[in-house]
């Protein structure tokens, strides 16, 4: 049996001599919803190009759903959905030809679910009729994930799938994301700036640094788990922290920090005069994990 929707072993790329993917160990198991968080130019493209096999690896192995990144078969290659970064849509075409192209390269196509989007995200007919090249760069975005939705993927890989949408097509495609993709069971992998859409999805959160995954946890026990701890440089000093995420200097010497702290080390901390523990947002643990 296959549990692992995505698994890499030691997948490396470099471009020109620079290394972007330094031997990258990673399983997506089946069900999981991942938001793939990466300062900019970490390799976050770079990663889910190489995971499709839309990319060569220098080194490693990469299979989806236990056949290789590189050798899909057709069966295979339509459950998986994918929203690009820059638009791959044939721009010659109207939103109607485009999708009724797709619509003959999947054995399974949802057209209730198609016509619904179109209807909902503003394709009215004439749009539907306007060649893709004279759309907007938000209304692409929109058709480029109706055409990634309308296969019912059994994985979806979105890069930035927000990045030109406003804040309307951002409620919007969360909404349906939450509501009919992630409630099928759809494994989903989706690369985002927008830390605050990620709190409104119940998600793993995964972070490229230095070409690898530093770190993946659920964004709740994430969060619950992370605590900044600050106080008396003295005994900071002294403290050995088994998950430290990061430490920050500040300019009047003092330091503090950031931490995964177990219920006992939370205790132990309380119970320390001089040390204060405080909660840590998203955006703080982005930089220090980043960093
Ligand atoms: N075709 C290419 N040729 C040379 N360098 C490349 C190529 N594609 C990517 N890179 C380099 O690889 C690095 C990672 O790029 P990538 O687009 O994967 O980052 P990213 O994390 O998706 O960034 P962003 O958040 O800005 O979208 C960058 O330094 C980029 O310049």
């Amino acid at each position: 049996m296959i549990s692992s929707v995505v698994a890499m072993e030691g997948v490396a790329r470099s471009f020109g001599g620079r290394g972007v993917l330094a031997g990258i160990d990673w399983q997506i198991g089946s069900g999981a919803v991942i938001g793939l968080l990466g300062r900019n130019g970490a390799g976050k493209s770079t990663l889910i190009e190489c995971m499709l096999g839309l990319r060569e690896v220098d080194g490693g192995r990469i299979t989806l759903f236990g056949e290789p990144a590189g050798d899909l078969s057709a069966a295979t290659r339509a459950r998986i959905g994918y929203v690009p970064q820059k638009s791959d849509l044939f721009d010659w075409l109207t939103p109607d030809q485009l999708l009724a192209y797709f619509r003959t390269l999947y054995p399974r196509w949802n057209d209730y679910k198609v016509e619904n989007l179109l209807a909902r995200w503003g394709f009215d007919p004439a749009t539907r009729r306007q060649r893709i090249s004279s759309l907007s760069g938000g209304q692409q975005q929109r058709l480029s994930i109706i055409r990634a939705l309308a296969p019912d993927p059994d994985l979806l890989v979105l890069d930035e799938p927000v990045a030109s949408l406003d804040p309307v097509g951002r409620r919007d495609f969360l909404h349906e994301l939450v509501d009919d993709v992630i409630d099928r069971g759809t494994t989903v992998l989706f690369s985002t700036h927008i830390l605050s859409d990620l709190q409104r999805i119940a998600i793993d959160v995964a972070f490229l640094k230095d070409g690898r995954i530093a770190l993946q946890a659920p964004l709740d026990d994430l969060l619950e788990g992370t605590r900044r701890v600050s106080g008396d440089p003295k005994a900071l000093a002294t403290l050995r922290l088994d998950q430290e995420l990061g430490r920050v200097r500040h300019d009047n010497g003092a330091f503090s920090i950031v931490a995964r702290l177990s219920a006992q080390e939370s205790i132990r901390l309380l119970a320390s005069p001089g040390v204060r523990l405080d909660p840590v947002s998203l955006e703080d643990l982005f930089e220090e994990v980043t960093r």
